[in-house]
């Protein structure tokens, strides 16, 4: 059985052999599709100075935050409300969350479909805000690639396997906020609505003891929550990545469900995402003569797309394609 660090959770420790953590992520991305990562080397001094620039931030007035509403072609401020992920069950009101995406620039200068720079916060108002989010991203970049490295390994392919599909690849952070209204299921209010992400994974840090993330395991049929673990990232596999794998690997439906508090919840999400062009479809260590593949091949862009602009109602995206 695997190690689950006191929830129903198991965890994944970066300390180990490249081999023992392949094993180890190959074990949990069938059932759970969810792991606490721990040992990643990414400093708690640098997580706490990005959720106090994150704290600045949602702190503003409602004005000052508008100056960066994400706007085609750039990625920037998402207000309370405005993105609903579960259209089917928030029937009513979006998510009760707002957020801010932010992403360094590429390296290729003509503009691309989804290649957005990003609004960034004018320094005089938070002089710490932009090198202190881009200095997280870079790391959570080199994070991803050791990760994507050792998910190949997981699935028996070469070390580089999936080098060539992260050229330039639409990865972004997400700073997201609560607010402390409680969720109620039966009304569709919930602090996010409940989902499976874009990508082929998912890098979450959550602030203090606020827990309020479910997952919807695919093994246990009921939802289970995912307390925040000390010094731990919450790692969840995308729908590219169970693509990838012919749905060997899972990628789980969560959801964030607020509790009654009087403490408001701050997570950061760094989405993992492949290049615009990417063409997913099943590896070859999964799909051979007896396997075939479930799915057409699926250019990671257009999905990225559609499911962007299934969230983002309010986004014109027509130009994007
Ligand atoms: O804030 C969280 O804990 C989860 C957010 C999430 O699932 C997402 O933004 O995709
Ligand atoms: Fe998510």
């Amino acid at each position: 059985s695997e190690n689950t660090g006191g929830s129903d959770i198991p965890v994944v420790d970066l300390s180990k052999s490249k081999y023992e953590v392949a094993q180890n992520i190959r074990n949990v991305a069938k059932d759970f599709g969810f792991f606490y990562l721990i040992n990643h080397n990414i400093s708690q001094v640098l997580l706490s100075k990005v959720f106090n620039q994150s704290m600045s931030f949602f702190n503003l007035s409602e004005l000052q935050k508008l100056s960066v509403k994400q706007r085609d072609g750039y990625f920037g401020y998402t207000p309370f409300e405005e993105e609903v992920l579960d259209k089917e069950r928030q029937y009513n009101r979006g998510d009760t969350k707002e957020g801010y995406y932010v992403r360094g620039p590429f390296a290729n200068k003509e503009r691309r479909p989804l290649q957005w720079e990003t609004l960034w916060i004018d320094e005089k108002i938070i002089p710490e805000f932009k090198a202190t989010t881009l200095e997280y991203y870079y790391r959570l970049k080199q994070l991803s690639l050791r990760l994507t490295s050792l998910i190949a390994l997981s699935l028996n392919l070469e070390e580089n396997f999936f080098d060539n599909k992260f050229q330039n690849p639409l990865d972004v952070l997400r700073l997201l906020h609560y607010t402390s209204e409680p969720s109620n299921i039966s009304s569709g209010i919930f602090g996010a609505g409940q989902h499976t992400d874009y990508g082929m994974f998912t890098i979450l840090a959550v602030l203090d003891h606020v827990s309020g993330l479910q997952i919807y395991p695919p093994r246990l049929n009921r939802w289970i929550d995912v307390p925040r673990l000390e010094n731990a990232f919450i790692v969840n596999l995308g729908d590219q990545l169970q693509r990838w794998t012919n749905d060997y690997y899972h990628s789980t439906l969560h959801r964030v469900v607020i509790a009654n508090t009087s403490v408001q919840r701050y997570s950061v999400a760094f989405f993992w995402e492949p290049d615009f062009e990417c063409l997913v479809s099943c590896v070859p260590t999964i799909c051979n003569e007896q396997e075939l593949p479930k799915y057409e091949p699926v250019m990671h862009g257009e999905h990225l797309l559609f499911k962007f602009s299934q969230g983002h109602t309010q986004l014109d995206l027509k130009t994007e394609l």
